[in-house]
């Protein structure tokens, strides 16, 4: 069996890098099964979060994560990037099964093929947007001029310029989340990962967010798993999952 590519999305170049047949390639047959979640179980303390949860993404898509507050959306979104380890079951990236692997390999494996997007805080006050986007590729050992050219186009791709050189206490909600969704996407991963992503944002600024994130992520041809209890925000995927009490239940996409 192979193992899931721990190095570098960080190779790829700007964010136009992942379109065309060329990264298609790359980035194996849209479709295919990428991240799979089977029988997932997982308590904190007497509580159950997840109670045989199974989930798979396949390469390329928009899967929405629905559900009440409380049934275990955010725990399944953190079991699938190696982040919470299940009490039971399997996650398989590739088919390397991540409960296996250690910490440090799943560290790795964050940070060359997953990207977050989280409702906030995810941005490093004392740092610029700029050095923000550019700090994962500085993770990887990526030269300061060219990290900070590469995070420059993606402030550009997610309309944004002009926060480059501000903190991100001195821009507005939107304009953070944009950023956020730079800095997820800059090291061309396979997966991102977003946990109510506009859930701080008004509606204009939560679609102006969601056009962004899905259009660059379509672009680059990763897949998006994306926790939400918003309708709106879910119509932007091209598939729809519901969470229940820890449980899973799929949904065609209304699309
Ligand atoms: N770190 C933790 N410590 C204790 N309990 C937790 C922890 N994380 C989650 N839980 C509990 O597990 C259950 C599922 O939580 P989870 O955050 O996964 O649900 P959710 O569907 O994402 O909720 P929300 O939509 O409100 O964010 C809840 O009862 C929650 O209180």
């Amino acid at each position: 069996m192979t193992g899931p590519r721990v190095d570098g999305g960080a190779a790829a170049t700007g964010p136009r890098a992942g379109g065309g047949a060329t990264a298609a390639a790359d980035r194996g047959t849209p479709g295919e099964a990428l991240l799979v979640a089977e029988e997932l179980h997982r308590a904190f303390g007497p509580t159950p979060a997840l109670a045989g949860a199974s989930l798979t993404v396949r390469a390329g898509e928009v899967l929405a994560v629905l559900g009440p507050s409380g049934s275990g959306k955010s725990t399944l979104l953190h079991c699938l990037a190696g982040i919470v380890r299940p009490d039971s079951g399997r996650v398989l990236y590739q088919g390397a099964d991540l409960t296996t692997l250690s910490d440090r390999e799943l560290s790795a494996l964050r940070r060359g093929q997953f990207g977050f997007v989280f409702q906030f805080g995810q941005l490093v006050p004392e740092l610029t947007c700029l050095e923000n986007v550019a700090l994962p590729l500085r993770l990887e050992r990526v030269g300061r001029r060219e990290a900070e050219r590469r995070a420059a186009e993606w402030l550009d791709r997610l309309e944004v310029t002009e926060v480059a050189g501000k903190r991100p206490g001195e821009v507005s909600g939107g304009q953070g989340q944009r950023v956020a969704v730079a800095r997820a996407l800059v090291t061309g991963p396979r997966v991102i990962f977003a946990d109510e992503p506009t859930g701080a944002l008004d509606s204009l600024h939560g679609e102006r967010v969601m056009r962004l994130l899905t259009g660059a992520a379509r672009d680059t041809g990763a897949a998006v798993v994306l926790v939400t209890h918003e309708a709106r925000v879910a119509a932007y995927s091209d598939r729809e999952v519901v969470v229940r009490d820890g449980r899973t239940r799929s949904l065609e996409a209304a699309a």
